[in-house]
């Protein structure tokens, strides 16, 4: 069988992943705390076969609370917890910050999560470095070098602490009064710079063994850290050239760090909105948010090379503007914005396309976006996507019912799950503490 993609969806607030999905009719505006709500979502993505879910987090609070509900959920671990008991095959990502937490307390909590959904979830280290999440704790945000020098000692001594209840020491033999073979329970005793731990975890493997690392977020440091550790990297990249070039980026991080590049898998987003025809997508969009497009106008006008003002959103740039338009060299979305303002659509449906969005959006029927997909991924500038689907309500179902078959039929997409774990579905080999072929913190 030919390589297939894989597709990880976007787990957030209960809503959506579009600002406005917590007001869209038919959304229970309440689902912010609803557990119910989030396990349904999770469901639909696991109908679906997508091979997990990944929850974004930020410790602190963006965004203006009258109008705008908060962008994540109220706590990863927790929401998939709930989760993991009431799905049985897709896979969970959870965000986990290095800067503002101690390895000891994520190393337990994401292997205890492994454990109880049998082996279904990876870790996306961030070395988080923002003055509201610094706040939250009381600090400020340390100087980047030193935050990502903690990451990778905080990544080493997680993995070791996993590690450090061996394979094969739990014997649980209740006849021979034998609970476990105490000497393949061991401390770690690594100390760093910035953390340490003596150990033991007293975690048994999970069935995946422990939890897969994800990295998001580019940078050279990123790029490091991801070709060290990352099974799994979500991008942000508005081009296939753009997406090809990082994804050959990690796969060379990858081979220096002494792994084969294969165990690495790039995940590029995309935002779906999925309607019988653009204009219905077009209408959805600004619905969710139009409201922001007044504010929009003047930075669009700057990526065009033009001055534009909220009075001409419901015009088409004229015949003279277009004469003068030029793409920013400074944001890469400019050229994609140009080609969608010279097909003739208002100011206001070149916004709604997601000329300002910060992964390409497909707003059409579902045909577009598999057809999208099918695009990068052929192109080698992606191994699956990062789904956001814009409404979860009926943004999931639209995506699971029109464009998985789609995908399924053109052989780019597997029927179903073939195995149970995390690192099952995203093809990466077994790993049970330290990957041996790095060298360990002294
Ligand atoms: C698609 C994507 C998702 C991200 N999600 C998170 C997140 O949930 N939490 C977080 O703290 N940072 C997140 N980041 C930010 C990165 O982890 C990283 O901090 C950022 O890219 C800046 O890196 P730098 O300090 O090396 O420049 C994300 C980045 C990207 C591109």
């Amino acid at each position: 069988m030919s390589r297939q993609m894989m597709i990880g969806m976007h787990f957030g607030n209960g809503y959506g992943s579009q600002a406005g999905a917590w007001r869209m009719p038919g959304v229970d505006a309440r689902s912010y705390t609803s557990f119910d709500a989030q396990v349904r979502h999770a469901r639909a993505a696991e109908r679906g076969k997508f091979q997990f879910l990944f929850v974004p987090d930020f410790p602190a609070l963006f965004g203006d609370l009258e109008t705008d509900a908060p962008m994540i959920t109220i706590d990863p671990l927790l929401t998939l917890a709930a989760v993991a008991r009431e799905t049985e095959r897709i896979g969970m990502v959870a965000t986990g910050s290095t800067t503002f937490n101690e390895p000891y307390n994520l190393a337990r909590q994401f292997k205890a999560l492994d454990i109880m959904s049998h082996g279904r979830v990876g870790w996306n280290a961030v070395p988080t470095g923002d003055d509201a999440s610094a706040a939250s704790y009381g600090r400020h945000v340390p100087p980047r070098g030193e935050r990502y020098e903690r990451l990778h000692e905080f990544v080493q001594v997680v993995q070791a602490l996993w590690g450090s209840w061996e394979e094969g020491a739990w014997i649980a033999d209740a006849a021979s009064g034998r609970f476990a073979d105490a000497s393949k329970v061991r401390p770690i005793n690594l100390r760093g710079r910035h953390v340490g731990s003596s150990g033991p975890l007293p975690l048994p493997p999970s069935e995946q063994g422990q939890p897969v690392i994800f990295q998001a977020g580019g940078g050279d440091k990123g790029l490091e850290v991801a070709g060290r550790y990352a099974s799994g990297v979500i991008g942000a990249t508005y081009t296939i050239a753009d997406a090809r070039a990082q994804r050959t980026a990690l796969r060379d991080a990858a081979v220096r760090s002494g792994r084969d590049p294969d165990e690495i898998k790039f995940f590029p987003g995309i935002i779906t909105t999925i309607a019988d025809n653009r204009r219905q997508a077009l209408d959805r969009r600004i619905a969710l948010n139009g409201r922001t497009y007044q504010n929009q106008i003047g930075y669009l006008g700057q990526m065009l090379g033009l001055h534009l003002d909220p009075g001409q959103l419901d015009r088409p740039l004229s015949p003279e503007q277009l004469a003068v338009a030029r793409p920013s060299m400074r944001d890469p979305r400019s050229a994609h914005a140009l080609e969608i303002a010279r097909q003739g659509w208002t100011l206001r449906d070149v916004l709604a396309h997601g000329a300002i969005d910060y992964h390409p959006v497909i707003a059409g029927p579902a045909v577009e976006a598999a057809d999208h997909m099918q695009e990068w991924f052929e192109a080698g500038a992606a191994d699956g996507f990062w789904l956001s689907p814009d409404v979860y309500d009926d943004g999931i179902d639209a995506f699971v019912d029109g464009v998985v078959p789609i995908l399924q039929e053109r052989g780019l997409f597997h029927l179903d799950y073939e195995g149970s774990t995390l690192r099952d579905h995203l093809g990466v080999p077994r790993q049970y503490g330290l990957d041996p072929r790095l060298n360990a913190m002294k």
